[in-house]
């Protein structure tokens, strides 16, 4: 094997390169980004960045000297537009570049509001690249009135900035209740009551009927209540889309993003992918997660397959929020949960265990590093927790694992 590509030069695709020299690999490594910045973390977009408490250095994973002294042919703004998987080449621009293995870590691509309902209009922002953030920041500022639409994690982390920095936020979730995709009932409680505690207004059970503009800015919008708002700016939240378009163009199998067995491989035996845009077998069903320990692990052994290793990716998916000064830890997934444990410590401080049948299958923990490490380490262990010992708040923890 003597050059291996990668293309998408985000958290998967930078953690893959440094594993391959980490592990040896000798041969030629080409790393391709769309963006002109080096690989950069996302988390702190929607956080630190967006509250302008982050310098733009620390988003980087890496200095430049990393990729330099490792050999790694970085090639960064430049789009892939193509692969031809039968020549074992890849197009970027008018240049043709040849690969013996292949790998796909295009991430995903933020939802958008369709033009028709005012999506275009100047002021109208999404949250997934440095790019939209650096646009977005001027917007965020003392008096300033948002809508943010969607409840999920980057709505309700984009409210907090913005409740912090002094903008009128209200916040229109169309399901029930903001978090319905990801977490029970008792953490969307907690963070509706939070936002509620820094004046943001979180409407639940209403979207967005269309945005009103004058001179192609917008200027408020209309609900599907009737309800009628005056906003300064808009961030839509509304999840994103794997980054799929190469892998289709080039024939591969798709099946809610880019279809890969337990190695990562994809239907083509000399291309592989990893991170946002990856879905794979886990617990005899097929998954993708959207997470930065998902992007680092599963990279990490797609490039240890790649030097034929022949390694399943088991995931042990964890996930992190911040929202104000709360840090929320969630250790497992909790897909299929039937009973939710309440342990609840000082302050704002508390966790919810997820079971299904006898198993604990989820944790999600607030302020509550503690809860949230004994609940992962059971949950990766596959052992449970004595439910009378959780919702014990004097009940030490630490000897479940011992259990
Ligand atoms: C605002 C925000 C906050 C987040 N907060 C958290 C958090 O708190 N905790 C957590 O675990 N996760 C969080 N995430 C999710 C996490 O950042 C992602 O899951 C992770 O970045 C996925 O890594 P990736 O490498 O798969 O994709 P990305 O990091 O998105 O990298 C993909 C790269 O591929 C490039 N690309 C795509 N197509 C091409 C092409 N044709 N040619 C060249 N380059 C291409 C893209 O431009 C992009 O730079 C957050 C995400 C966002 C946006």
């Amino acid at each position: 094997m003597s050059h291996i590509v990668v293309i998408g030069a985000g958290q998967a695709g930078a953690s893959l390169v440094a594993r391959l020299r980490k592990d040896g690999f000798e041969g030629d490594i080409t790393l391709i980004g769309a963006e002109p910045h080096l690989p950069y973390q996302r988390p702190p977009l929607s956080k630190a960045y967006l509250l302008g408490e982050m310098e733009l250095e620390r988003l980087f994973l890496r200095p430049e000297s990393f990729y330099t002294d490792n050999n790694v042919s970085l090639r960064l703004g430049q789009r892939v537009t193509g692969i031809d998987p039968q020549a074992k080449t890849v197009t970027v621009g008018d240049e043709v570049i040849s690969y013996d293995e292949l790998a796909l870590t295009t991430g995903s691509d933020p939802r958008r509001l369709p033009a028709a309902i005012g999506g275009d209009l100047d002021g109208v922002h999404v949250v997934r690249d440095l790019a939209h953030v650096d646009d977005m920041g001027p917007y965020v500022a003392e008096g300033a009135r948002a809508l943010i639409v969607g409840g999920g994690y980057i709505g309700l982390e984009a409210a907090a900035v913005c409740a912090k920095r002094g903008v009128k936020v209200t916040l229109v979730e169309m399901a029930d209740r903001i978090l319905q995709r990801v977490a029970a009932p008792e953490t969307s409680d907690y963070f509706r009551t939070l936002h509620s505690e820094y004046g943001a207004d979180i409407r639940e059970g209403v979207g967005l009927d269309r945005l009103v503009g004058d001179n192609g800015k917008v200027t408020g919008a209309v609900l599907t209540d009737g309800s009628q708002l005056d906003v300064d700016f808009v961030v839509v939240g509304v999840g994103i889309a794997p980054s799929t378009k190469l892998a289709e163009m080039a024939g591969l199998e798709l099946d809610n993003g880019i279809k890969t067995d337990a190695h990562g491989r994809t239907s083509d035996p000399s291309i592989w992918a990893a991170g946002d845009c990856a879905s794979f077998p886990h617990a005899g069903a097929r998954i993708r997660l959207e997470s930065v320990p998902n992007a680092i692990d599963q990279s990490e052994v797609v490039a240890q397959n790649m030097l034929g290793a022949a390694k399943d990716y088991v995931a042990t998916p964890w996930f992190w929020s911040d929202q104000y000064d709360v840090k929320l830890q969630i250790a497992g997934l909790n897909t299929g949960y039937d009973r939710v444990v309440t342990r609840k410590g000082e302050g704002q401080t508390v966790s919810f265990w997820y079971y299904k049948g006898d198993r604990l299958i989820a944790v999600d923990a607030m302020n509550d590093p503690r809860a949230y490490m004994v609940g992962k380490r059971l949950i990766e262990a596959g052992k449970t927790a004595d439910p009378v010992v959780v919702a014990d708040p004097d009940a030490d923890l630490k000897p479940l694992l011992k259990a």
